[in-house]
């Protein structure tokens, strides 16, 4: 379990990122924060492994204050993904993955092996493994950042806009595969996104956020589809203008659902 009591973040330079931020994200869960560009989320994720230090509040892994935590210690022993992959160019991708575990004392041919087998789990061979990232596809090299995320099996996975740089088709196929991952894990994940379609899909729990760091809903996305907080929320996750707005219609004795343009969406069963 992550918590974060009365967190803030007030930069050197007076720009206050987070005023006041009080949130409990359960273990081996999704938790989402979405909101919009500069309202806090990069420095809220970079609270939990230390990237950031608050200037107010706490921040707690399973009951232990981070701060009390060697800094290096904990980033190595916490997943991070970030937008674009930060793959070291001239390193093939096997030994971008086996680098981290390298630093973890794990020996050179453990680390290989161990490399090879989260490469595979994130859909990649063995013949891409022993390429350069350059030679990768964006999406693939998203996963490789995945995979080095994954590679000392960490209870907790930190993702800053892994999939924002991918195209829409390969975002949602990584959307699928991050799903997929999830559910063999068991992993606390705490993803960060400006897109609230990806928020939905991947979150268990969806913190949509406002500048400062305030909190404008929290919880599971239909909860906060059925009962959006304020204007504000119900605006950001677009049913102001009937952008998720939904209706029955009888086709040929099915039920198809159709959006408000006028498009499918499904069948309704049963
Ligand atoms: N090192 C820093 N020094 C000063 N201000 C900073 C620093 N890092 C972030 N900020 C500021 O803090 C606020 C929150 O930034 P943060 O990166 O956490 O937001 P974000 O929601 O992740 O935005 P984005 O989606 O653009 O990455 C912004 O106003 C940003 O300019």
């Amino acid at each position: 379990m992550i918590e974060y009591r009365s967190v803030g973040k007030t930069f050197p330079d007076g720009t206050q990122a987070v005023a006041s931020f009080d949130l409990t994200i359960p273990s081996r869960t999704t938790t989402v924060f979405v909101g919009s560009s500069g309202c806090g989320k990069t420095t809220l994720l970079r609270m939990v492994n230390r990237m950031v230090d608050p200037t107010a509040g706490q921040v707690l892994i399973d009951d232990v204050d981070v701060a009390t935590q060697n800094p290096v210690a904990l980033r190595r022993s916490i997943g991070y993904v970030m937008q674009h992959a930060g793959l070291l160019p001239h390193r093939k991708v096997v030994d971008n993955v086996a680098t981290v575990l390298r630093l973890n004392g794990t020996d050179k041919k453990a680390a290989r092996e161990r490399a090879l087998e989260v490469l595979r789990t994130v859909g990649l061979d063995e013949s891409q493994a022993r390429k350069y990232p350059g030679q990768l596809s964006g999406g693939q090299q998203q996963r490789v950042g995945v995979a080095r995320g994954l590679a000392t099996d960490p209870n907790i996975l930190l993702m800053d806009e892994p999939f924002g740089a991918v195209d829409p088709i390969v975002r949602l196929e990584l959307q699928v595969e991050l799903r997929r991952l999830q559910t063999q894990l068991d992993k606390t994940i705490v993803f960060v996104t400006h897109d609230i379609d990806e928020a939905f899909a991947l979150g268990d729990q969806v913190v949509i956020l406002k500048k400062g760091g305030e909190v404008a809903q929290v919880g599971a996305p239909a909860d906060i589809l059925a009962r959006p907080a304020d204007d504000f929320v119900a605006s950001f996750v677009g049913l102001d203008k009937g952008g998720r707005s939904l209706h029955v219609e009888d086709r040929d004795g099915r039920k198809v659902v159709v959006d408000a343009s006028g498009r499918p969406a499904g069948v309704l069963e049963g």
